[in-house]
């Protein structure tokens, strides 16, 4: 599913986000990927969607190199890659079915998304997705109205509209309590057993990461 082959990063700083780095990623697992602060995670992590570009070697995700790709190749790659930030990055003002349903932006055109303009098909994924997460009845709320766990749970089944393969998960639950952490967790193991999607997931607690993984990969100053 990923495979990085020989991978660096190094910022125009000179700083270094990755060195050597060599992993390959089966479908259907669930990674976690611990380190100490500056340790790499987010670059690792970033670097498989091509949020941040490489310096040096080639990922390869789906079976195609996400580092060569361009135009609509990389689109395509990318439209597989759902994202899950530590802020949730949802539009705060807009409703829950509204963020869910932005899910579905790459399979359509640019005005008919400014419009929103989404099919009835799109529709019945959203509220499918907000299923998954337990959440069918917050589909009308505006999403600065929920709770931060609830925000992440919707950036989870805005995912899941996208009909992604692949989730990547920069410190989801770095801004929630235990409990929460344990909802936002549960979810994203529910949809990786569930659905067979990949998981790569950051996170800081070394315990959350054994009770959830099905690996765990250390990286240590940019190294693994
Ligand atoms: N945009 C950037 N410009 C310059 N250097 C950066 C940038 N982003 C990260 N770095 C550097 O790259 C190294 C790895 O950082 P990265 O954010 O990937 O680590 P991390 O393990 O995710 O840490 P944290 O948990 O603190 O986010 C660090 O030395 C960091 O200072």
């Amino acid at each position: 599913m990923i495979e990085f082959k020989n991978v660096s990063k190094v910022y125009p700083n000179g700083a270094r986000g990755l060195k050597n780095i060599n992993i390959k990623i089966e479908k259907g697992e669930f990674v976690v990927v611990v380190g100490l602060s500056g340790a790499g995670k987010s670059t690792l992590l970033r670097s498989i969607n091509r949020l941040h570009e490489v310096s040096n070697g080639e990922i390869i995700v789906g079976g195609k190199s996400i580092t060569k790709a361009q135009g609509t190749d990389l689109y395509r790659i990318r439209r597989d890659i759902g994202m899950i930030f530590q802020h949730f990055n949802l539009v705060k003002r807009s409703s829950v079915m509204r963020n869910v349903l932005s899910g579905r932006a790459g399979y359509h055109s640019t005005w008919k998304m400014v419009l929103g303009l989404f099919p009835k098909k799109d529709k019945e994924l959203a509220i499918q997705a907000l299923k998954r997460v337990n959440m069918p009845e917050k589909a009308y709320i505006r999403a600065d109205q929920l709770s931060g766990g609830q925000q992440q749970r919707v950036s989870i089944a805005r995912a899941l509209a996208q009909e992604a393969k692949l989730i990547l998960a920069d410190e989801p639950v770095a801004s929630l309590d235990p409990l929460t952490t344990k909802q936002v967790m549960d979810d994203l193991q529910r949809v990786n057993q569930e659905l067979g999607i990949t998981m790569v997931v950051n996170l800081h607690f070394i315990d959350v990461a054994r009770k959830y993984a099905t690996r765990i990969i250390g990286l240590r100053r940019s190294r693994f």
